[in-house]
């Protein structure tokens, strides 16, 4: 579990609550009936103002009638934010999202704005490698098979289970080396794996081989976790050319999107064999999962919950709420998403 140390840091709440007129004002923006645990927090520091309250009007006639002096928005979940949602807010500086990727926000509108965007991705990301080393360590030991092999009452039957194949020593690419992808790597260390990575750039800092295509990444490993950033630049990252590269029994993890990997592609490697299996946690079409997938024991099925715990949720309220009061008090904002 996350040290108190190590969780993203935390500003204090030494204020009074002040009155509503007061408060700054902080636009809400989520989908209907979607709820973070975020706003009872937030609402004795800011005057919210969720188009939701008003049901009976569209989101442009409330944000056009109540936001034009609104100079942050907090974006929920995985809520699109349109250029032509942005436009109604003319004053607009800040956009504050509580997901640890951020495609869904027109990050071309905030740049040529001059908005900032913050990501939440810091008080996410130990969950998510936590989740990605379970998904991996799944696949190859056959967790998720073996209990379906118990629970299908097929022991006494057929005695014994397939084997498995060991973590330690296995080569881990890991495409994208963020927050996430960084605190993949550190777990995979101590499990005795050997990382190399792709990024956009070679991070200096980082000890690991750098490749800077992952067709070459994919030859030198015998995993692939997917943990990067979905844009322009890593839609389908993850190709036939990449799978082809990884080898019959390579194995590709992916906790970032869905549109990462190609996944019509993926179907059809892993039921003719051409790959050794797989572990996903996000899908091009969500909720649809390629129906393919639900007979193949070598692939573990989750859905997109990779980030989801008690704890970072915890941790998301701190991470928004200290934006928020870094922003309305002229402070370097904690998670700023480097939008260039
Ligand atoms: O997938 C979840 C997130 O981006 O927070």
């Amino acid at each position: 579990m996350a040290t108190k140390e190590e969780r993203p840091q935390v500003l204090e709440n030494r204020e009074e609550p002040k009155e509503e007129g007061e408060l700054p004002l902080v636009v809400v923006l989520r989908s209907k009936n979607f709820n973070l645990p975020l706003e009872d927090r937030l609402q004795s520091h800011f005057h919210l103002l969720d188009p939701n309250d008003s049901p009976d009007e569209s989101t442009e006639s409330f944000l056009s009638r109540h936001a034009h002096s609104a100079r942050a928005l907090l974006c929920v979940g995985l809520t699109p934010l349109t250029a032509d949602t942005i436009g109604l807010l003319p004053s607009l500086e800040l956009v504050v999202g509580s997901s640890a990727g951020v495609e869904h926000i027109d990050l071309h509108e905030c740049r040529r704005r001059g908005i900032m965007v913050t990501s939440a991705s810091a008080a996410f990301s130990e969950d998510a490698a936590d989740y990605a080393v379970a998904l991996l360590i799944d696949v190859l030991r056959r967790i998720a098979a073996a209990d379906r092999f118990v629970r299908g009452r097929l022991w006494p039957v057929k005695g014994e289970h397939p084997l498995g194949f060991k973590l330690g020593g296995k080569r881990v690419g890991i495409v994208g080396l963020g927050n996430i992808g960084s605190q993949i790597a550190k777990r995979l260390v101590a499990f005795g794996c050997s990382i190399a990575y792709n990024s956009r750039k070679k991070k200096p800092s980082v000890p690991f081989p750098y490749y800077a295509n992952v067709g070459d990444l994919a030859a030198n490993s015998d995993v692939l976790i997917v943990s990067c950033a979905l844009t322009e630049d890593t839609h389908h990252i993850i190709n036939k050319d990449v799978m082809t590269a990884l080898g019959k029994e390579g194995v590709i993890i992916n906790v970032g999107r869905g549109p990462l990997v190609d996944e019509k592609e993926l179907v059809q490697f892993l039921v003719r064999g051409e790959i050794g299996g797989a572990g996903l946690d996000v899908f091009e079409n969500e909720p649809d999962v390629p129906k393919e997938l639900f007979k193949l024991d070598n692939v573990v099925l989750s859905p997109h919950c990779a980030v989801v715990t008690l704890e970072s949720f915890a941790a998301l309220q701190d991470l928004v709420m200290a934006n928020l009061k870094a922003f309305f008090s002229n402070k370097p904002l904690v998670s700023l998403v480097q939008n260039e």
